[in-house]
């Protein structure tokens, strides 16, 4: 098994404040992370060191076997898919749901001159297969519902075939339905012995997909918890994080947590 991601150490300093402060953090191909903690505790900035987009400050950190800072991160960054709101909003709001995936294989968010190839169209069109997207392929991506556009932010991702895959907050706003919809997929999708690693970054236990299977909690840029799923999504651990009690429940492979 080989290891996809390895922070040891790692710290980010911003105006003299250490918004990560060494943390130590390893993931292997076939592990599926979830990243918590409260507001301002660092998980974006740990998705975008993982993304090769942000170096440390201290510390070293090695993405998909690449060291950053002696590596060349244009080589490594089509290796890992990003799925953000902040790489949606660069996706033109009148360009297709098609051409929205497909351009992904360019490492562009907008058609202009590039040439497809039919591999590249077929792919795309199995993509949006996989992400229910198929009826919505010929839509602009502006047009799209909130959920809609979330799993187009992943389908583009998908599409480079990657060999880590990071989501930032890929249910936020999403209503009980879409939100219901898209763990459906993420479940299935995180299940699949083919899937790459992957990381996603979460607000609440809620959106935690079955099939996940490690945990990381994160308050002030200090890790507080992190290994197996069940071992870390406790009352304890998460209470400490959050600096609340509470009381966490598992059933059928999801977690749901509320004030004690
Ligand atoms: N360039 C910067 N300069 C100063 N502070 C920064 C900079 N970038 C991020 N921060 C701060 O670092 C902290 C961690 O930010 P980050 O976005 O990683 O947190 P987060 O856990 O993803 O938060 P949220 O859950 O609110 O999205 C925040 O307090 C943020 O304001």
């Amino acid at each position: 098994m080989s290891r996809v991601l390895d922070f040891s150490g790692v710290s980010v300093i911003r105006e003299g404040n250490a918004i990560l402060d060494a943390v130590d953090w390893q993931v292997e191909e076939d592990q599926r992370w979830v990243i918590l903690g409260p507001n301002g505790a660092g998980k974006t900035t740990m998705l975008r060191i993982a993304a090769a987009a942000l170096h440390p400050t201290q510390g070293r950190a090695e993405v998909l076997g690449g060291v950053l800072g002696k590596t060349d991160v244009f080589e490594l960054r089509p290796r890992i898919g990003f799925a953000s709101s902040t790489m949606a909003r660069r996706i033109p709001a009148g360009e297709t749901v098609l051409d929205a995936v497909m351009t992904a294989a360019y490492s562009v968010t907008g058609r202009w001159n590039e040439q497809y190839e039919d591999l590249d169209v077929r792919r795309a069109q199995r993509v949006l297969k996989e992400w229910r997207l198929a009826g919505l392929a010929s839509r602009r991506f502006g047009d799209l519902s909130d959920g809609e556009q979330k799993r187009v932010q992943i389908a583009r991702a998908v599409m480079t075939d990657p060999e880590i895959m990071l989501l930032d907050e890929p249910a936020a706003s999403l209503d009980l339905g879409a939100r219901e919809e898209l763990l459906q997929l993420l479940g299935g999708y995180a299940s699949a012995p083919e899937a790459p690693a992957l990381v996603m970054v979460t607000h609440h236990v809620e959106e935690i997909p079955p099939g996940f299977t490690h945990a990381l909690l994160l308050t002030d840029g200090h890790v507080t918890a992190s290994g197996p799923v069940d071992e870390v999504i406790t009352a304890e651990h998460l209470g400490r994080t959050f600096g609340l009690d509470l009381e966490v429940t598992k059933r059928d492979g999801r977690f749901s947590a509320r004030a004690a």
